[in-house]
């Protein structure tokens, strides 16, 4: 190889080894100072590390003198999204990316200066698509449960009249300030409910808004939902885990204190709590009340699960609800049934803010 190509192909190796290095290191510092999580900055550490392993019989001297950050062309091209990061799991994402992609190029590269440089780089780059998969999924888990725990008004919906209805449905409240949206309605074919829910995750999450499944684990992952609600009569929480991974949300309807007690054992993230009043959209034979509520609050001191109070609430019994001390509410026909839907979810909304 000549002098120019050996000092080219280390201009290439030293830049990719910075760009592979900068990205674990980033990945690593939000595992430590933000997540916690001393396992998955082990693992990002020892990737880290790893790849320093692989690298240190290339000459350093080479890498050095072939670096000339002056003279790179690649300095002045900025493509606009470079700049662009929504939230920290797109923050994780482009440092994920960048380290893949230049782990990728170390590896080819090195081939023309030293093949076990190359093999030794390859068992890294392995390592770290399955390290940056789980921490991409541990961001989307702990983003969703951060907006969980920031949730008060929860909506059920149905599946409208066609595509366009239930857009403007979700668009409407999603925009109204209400936190989560729950597509409910099982006289819908499974397609048409996952058509519905494919929009509903879309809007919402343009919104800032969760999008909930009902009933169904499965149409909650194949529409990329931000979980599933399931009742008494559903797949208890850990079966619907196995189905919709560790990154989404289970909510699990409860009516005891020890189906509250068996919910939090299953892994539920949070629970619906009720039917608390008489509900116009769902018929009962009895009702747990508002005294339910307050032993579930009391219950729930030990552990910060949200609980959402659920059936027959409306503006003018929700100082019933949260008397008991709930602020958070699932609600059908009070917005459903309203003559403005977007004006009735600001006034719920407002109801649980002022207690
Ligand atoms: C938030 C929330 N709480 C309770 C329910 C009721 O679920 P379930 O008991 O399974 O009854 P159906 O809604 O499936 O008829 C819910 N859907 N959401
Ligand atoms: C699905 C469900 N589960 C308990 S009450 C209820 C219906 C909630 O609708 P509404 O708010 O109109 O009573
Ligand atoms: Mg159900």
């Amino acid at each position: 190889m000549s002098i120019q190509s050996h000092r080219a192909v280390y201009r290439i190796l030293d830049a990719s080894i910075n760009r592979a290095g900068e990205g674990l290191r980033t990945m690593e510092e939000y595992a430590r100072f933000v997540l916690d999580d001393s396992t998955m900055t082990s693992s990002l550490k020892t990737l880290r590390h790893g790849l320093t392993t692989a690298l240190s019989i290339l000459d350093r001297e080479s890498l050095l003198a072939a670096r000339d950050t002056a003279d790179d062309v690649g300095t002045n091209i900025q493509v606009e999204t470079e700049y662009h990061r929504s939230n920290a799991v797109s923050v994780i994402q482009a440092a994920a990316s960048r380290t893949q992609q230049s782990l990728r190029v170390i590896e080819e590269y090195s081939k023309l200066i030293d093949t076990s440089v190359s093999s030794a780089v390859e068992r890294v780059r392995y390592r770290a698509y399955t390290v940056c998969a789980d921490l991409e999924q541990q961001l989307r888990r702990s983003d969703r449960l951060t907006r969980l725990a920031a949730s008060q008004l929860y909506v059920l919906i149905d599946a409208g009249t066609d595509d366009q209805d239930f857009a403007t449905k979700v668009t409407e409240l999603s925009k109204a300030g209400v936190d989560i949206l729950q597509l409910r309605d099982s006289a819908q074919s499974d397609r048409v409910l996952l058509e519905r829910a494919k929009i509903g995750v879309l809007i919402a999450n343009q919104n800032d808004t969760l999008f909930i499944v009902n009933d169904r684990p499965d149409i909650a992952a194949a529409s990329g939902a931000d979980g599933v609600h399931v009742g008494q009569d559903e797949m208890p929480a850990d079966a619907a885990r196995a189905i919709i991974g560790t990154d989404r949300l289970i909510g699990v309807s409860t009516h005891s204190i020890a189906q509250v007690h068996d919910a939090i054992g299953e892994g539920a993230d949070y629970i619906g709590c009720g039917p608390v009043f008489p509900s116009r959209t769902k018929l009962f034979d009895e009702f747990v009340g508002t005294e339910f509520l307050s032993e579930v609050h009391d219950a729930k001191k030990q552990r910060a699960l949200p609980a959402f109070a659920i059936g027959g609430i409306e503006a003018d019994n929700v100082a019933q609800v949260t008397a008991t001390g709930f602020h958070r509410i699932a609600v059908t026909g009070a917005i459903d049934r309203a003559d403005d839907r977007v004006t009735a979810a600001r006034d719920l909304r407002n109801r649980l803010q002022a207690n």
